[in-house]
């Protein structure tokens, strides 16, 4: 019997915070939710804003992941022989029921991660934006002809790679889902995608909306699990390529594993990038990027710049303002309309986070504002992970809170008083994801982005990513790149076939 898709369920419609159990298989193979096998195992997963159970994830062992990956093997035999612009109009499809279904996707990825409704819109547009942007791209790829003496000729072919595993984090998981899938389905590969263990819900209904615009069965499959299946997905013979996105330790463990098996890898890891204010900046807008450098998601983005950099002449003003806007900030029931920071993601995280905050004061740090648990007035929220976002004033490079990846809404400000010296310790950290520049001096903009040892730098703004724009990591923070039509390189393979027109050489 055909199964209902989870978003068209009553319990799924409608829902507020607090009021959704969801009891369905969570696994997807073979164009069909899965029961997981392995219940004994099985761990509570944490509305943040709340602190209920929301849902159980059953962590898929060595049986499952092998169903998964050959459900995949055999989908990509087909999917591989489409040509660009049939895999186009299917992935064009999925992107316009995401589309149409943005608001309700929104609402469980915020049950499941805690940020804001408003930033789980933006995360839902951009993940269609993805799927259609890629779709766009299918049609178009092609090899080379290269025109050799005598008649002769080569050319180039854009092959698939074949099975591609996606092991997601929990702070984006329905975007980074789109951004693993997309492109891998453009290219004409099949995905098993395992999300983190404490965001499991939404990469099913990504699942189910592939399977609507008409994917075969198996090309876009779901398991669920920890570093367990993690693991298993990373040593399997059938898998060709691995796209990472977590922590530098486990990024390291997942690179070790794929070498074992000479698969491809992307990593995308963390950071703890530099955001650079100079003092002919324009403050107002030097202001807005530093908040976006640092609040959005609790603080739990990777690329996030939360070393700030602001250079001594206007250091008063801006710690001022920087103050008075982060207490302005609206915490609290991540889906009204009005709330700007959400819960974050578990108890055991918010606890780490504020072990930041009290070990940054031990070490000489000024709390400027927040870095508390947030209590709630809404009794609802009383078991939620909130806390009040910080700045951190009197910081040194050398302490932990400005060397280690907080993860959280955490902001150290740290003053300057020249472009050289800046750039030394903009660029004194094993991390190498995102960094940012505030001035109004064009040629000193473009000089301090050359210098920067980060993949991305941005100019007057932060932490926007476009899907056109490439996005990855220099140094510990990974290679490879997501977005933009560079990532096609890292999902698919060129083969050369060589056109002899004349006669084989007479050599032997
Ligand atoms: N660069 C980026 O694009 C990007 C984006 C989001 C998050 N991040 C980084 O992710 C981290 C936070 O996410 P997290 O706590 O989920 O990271 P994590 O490394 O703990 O887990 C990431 C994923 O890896 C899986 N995993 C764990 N052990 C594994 C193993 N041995 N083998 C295979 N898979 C395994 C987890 O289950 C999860 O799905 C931060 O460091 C953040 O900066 C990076
Ligand atoms: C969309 N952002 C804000 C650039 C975040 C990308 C994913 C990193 O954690």
């Amino acid at each position: 019997m055909a199964q209902t898709p989870l978003l068209s369920l009553p319990e799924f419609r409608n829902v507020s915070t607090g009021s959704l159990v969801v009891k369905e298989h969570l696994n997807f193979w073979g164009g069909a939710r899965v029961q997981g096998k392995d219940t004994k195992n099985s761990e509570p997963v944490y509305e943040p804003a709340t602190g209920r159970v929301l849902c159980d994830m059953i962590p898929c062992g060595e049986e499952e992941v092998d169903q998964a990956i050959k459900s995949a093997h055999a989908a990509y035999k087909k999917w591989s022989k489409l040509a660009g612009i049939e895999r186009a109009r299917i992935l064009l499809e999925a992107a316009r029921i995401i589309r149409e279904r943005r608001d309700q996707i929104a609402i469980l990825e915020v049950m499941n991660n805690g940020k804001s409704i408003t930033e789980a819109k933006v995360d839902i547009d951009v993940s269609w934006q993805t799927i259609e942007y890629y779709a766009g791209i299918a049609p178009t790829l092609a090899g080379q002809h290269i025109q050799l003496p005598g008649g002769s000729f080569a050319y180039t072919r854009r092959e698939p790679l074949g099975v591609c595993v996606g092991i997601g984090a929990w702070n984006y998981p329905f975007q980074i889902a789109c951004w693993k899938s997309a492109p891998a389905l453009a290219c004409g590969n099949a995905m098993v995608f395992k999300p983190s263990p404490m965001t499991p819900v939404t990469a099913v209904i990504l699942a189910e909306i592939y399977k609507e615009a008409g994917v075969p069965d198996g090309l876009f499959n779901v398991v669920q699990g920890a570093a367990g299946t993690g693991t298993l997905l990373c040593h399997h013979p059938m898998v060709a390529k691995v796209s990472f996105t977590g922590s530098v330790p486990t990024g390291k463990k997942v690179m070790e594993m794929s070498a074992k098996g000479v698969k491809q890898v992307t990593l995308e890891l963390g950071g703890k990038s530099p955001l650079i204010i100079f003092k002919d900046c324009e403050l107002e807008n030097a202001i807005r990027g530093a908040l976006m450098a640092n609040f959005l998601t609790q603080g739990e983005v990777c690329c996030n710049g939360t070393r700030v950099f602001v250079q001594r002449e206007i250091m008063k003003p801006f710690i001022e303002e920087v103050v008075k806007r982060t207490k302005a900030i609206a915490v609290g029931d991540p889906l009204l309309d009005g709330t700007r920071m959400g819960a974050l993601i578990s108890k055991p995280h918010m606890e780490k986070v504020l072990d930041f905050i009290k070990q940054a004061k031990e070490q000489g740090a000024t709390v400027l504002c927040g870095g508390e648990p947030f209590v709630s007035s809404d009794p609802n929220l009383k078991g939620g992970y909130f806390l009040s976002p910080c700045v951190l004033d009197n910081c040194r490079d050398d302490m932990t809170c400005v060397k280690e990846e907080i993860f959280g809404p955490v902001m150290s400000i740290l003053p300057f008083d020249t472009e050289e010296e800046v750039l030394q310790r903009a660029n004194n950290t094993t991390f190498g994801l995102a960094s940012g520049v505030f001035t109004r001096d064009i040629s000193r903009a473009h000089r301090v982005a050359e210098k920067l040892e980060a993949g991305t730098c941005f100019i007057n703004n932060y932490n926007i990513s476009p899907v056109e724009v490439p996005f990855g990591g220099y140094k510990m923070s990974g290679f490879g790149r997501e977005n933009g039509m560079v990532t096609i390189e890292y999902y698919s393979q060129l083969k050369t076939v060589v056109v002899e027109m004349g006669d084989v050489d007479n050599y032997f």
